[in-house]
Order: C-alpha cells, then structure tokens, then sequence
C-alpha cells in the first residue's frame, strides 16, 4: 500500500496539533472561559491573515499544473475573503470592532502571511500547496473536536459552527486530495521540502492562537 502524503505530513505535526487542543486559548473556546477582549484580538488578527492568506491561495491557484486545482483554489480565495467580510464583519461588530479599522497585523499575523507569501511564490507548486494546507485542515480538525462538546457561549458557538460546517470540511477535502495527488509526483527532496513547510505553518497555526492570547503586540 502506498503512503499518503496527507499521512505523512499529519505524523510530523501530531505534536504541535495536541499543543493547540490543549492551548488555553483553544480549551478557553471549548469551556467558555476564554475571555471576549482576547477572542476580539483574534477576530481582528484574523481579519488581517485571512486577506493575506486569499492572496497566497490566488498564487496557488495561479500556479497549480492543472485547470481544476486553478479554480479550486481560485474559489478559495474568494471564500477566504468573502468568510472575512461577512463573518468578520458579523463578530466583530458584536465585539465593539469598527472592520473598516482593524489598525496593523500583530507579530504572529505579519510572520504567518510573510511566510505564506514567500513560499507561495519562491517555492514550487507542492511547496505551495503544503504550506497552505495546515491552514485548512487544522481549522477543520480543531472545529470538529470543539463541535463534540459546544461551547456554552453563544459567540464562541458560531465560531466553531463555521468551522466543523460540512461546508468547510467538504472544502478540506478537495484540498488534501490534491496534496496526494500532487504529493505522489515530487521527489525525494521536494517532499522533504514539503514536510518542512506544513510542519513551519503548523507552527505558526499554533503560534497564531497563542499571540491572540497574549494579546501580543509589537515589543518596540
Ligand atoms: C490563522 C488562521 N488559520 C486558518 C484559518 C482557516 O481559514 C483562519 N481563519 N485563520
């Protein structure tokens, strides 16, 4: 039986993944407990990345080899910035934010874009689509462990709706059937270049909760 590269790459990142269920900010979804001025800080962070990630799933799109993968990615893209616009909105305007003010991406937002966007661009198309991936399928992985137990705030509800909706996991799916079909084609070298950059995002996933919990802003 041939591996996976889906397999291959989850089994680099079970760690990193088990952090982020246990992160206060993650468990503080789950229980309720997390409060709502660090969840607007994400809100808005994640405004901010989710602008930034469209543009490196358009890169994608415009890269990939074969016409199906360009629209499906192109289709992504403008679900990342119409989930922004509208859900954003949504939330934010429940939190007390202005979405037409957002101000400036914090240190994680800016690192996890610029990251995306470098590798988007100098890497090749698996690379690229390696290093998006943790993006979908970790929000998909964490929305469905919330989903077993609920959140007891309403707000924290329509997140983890969003999130472990059929609609976002039928979406995850397109994408880690491309990740082995694309994965079956690379080298040795190239798949190690993979595993390099899912295992870089699945870092910045976890890195990207933990500033919003710290509320992080710019040291100078
Ligand atoms: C940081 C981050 N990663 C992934 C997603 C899911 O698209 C998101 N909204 N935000």
């Amino acid at each position: 039986m041939t591996t996976r590269t889906r397999d291959v790459l989850w089994s680099d990142v079970e760690g990193i993944y088990d952090e982020i269920l246990h992160h206060p900010f993650v468990t503080g979804l789950r229980d309720g407990s997390l409060p709502h001025p660090v969840f607007r800080h994400y809100i808005v962070q994640d405004a901010l990345y989710l602008r930034g990630y469209a543009r490196s799933l358009a890169a994608c799109a415009a890269r990939a080899p074969e016409v199906d993968a360009t629209v499906m990615f192109a289709e992504h893209a403008a679900g990342a910035v119409a989930a922004e616009r509208e859900l954003h909105a949504e939330l934010l305007g429940d939190l007390g934010v202005d979405p037409d003010d957002l101000g400036a991406p914090a240190p994680a937002t800016q690192a996890y874009v610029s990251y995306l966007a470098a590798t988007v661009h100098a890497g090749s198309y698996a690379e690229a689509v390696a290093a998006v991936l943790p993006c979908y399928w970790i929000y998909a992985k964490v929305g469905e462990a919330l989903l077993e137990a609920g959140s007891p705030d309403p707000l924290y509800q329509r997140w983890i709706d969003l999130y472990a909706g059929e609609e976002f996991q039928a979406v995850v799916d397109a994408v880690l059937d491309e990740t082995d079909r694309v994965g079956a084609t690379v080298s040795d070298t190239e798949l190690a270049r993979m595993r390099e950059h899912f295992t870089t995002t699945s870092r910045y996933e976890w890195m990207f909760w933990d500033g919003a919990y710290r509320q992080e802003t710019w040291p100078v």
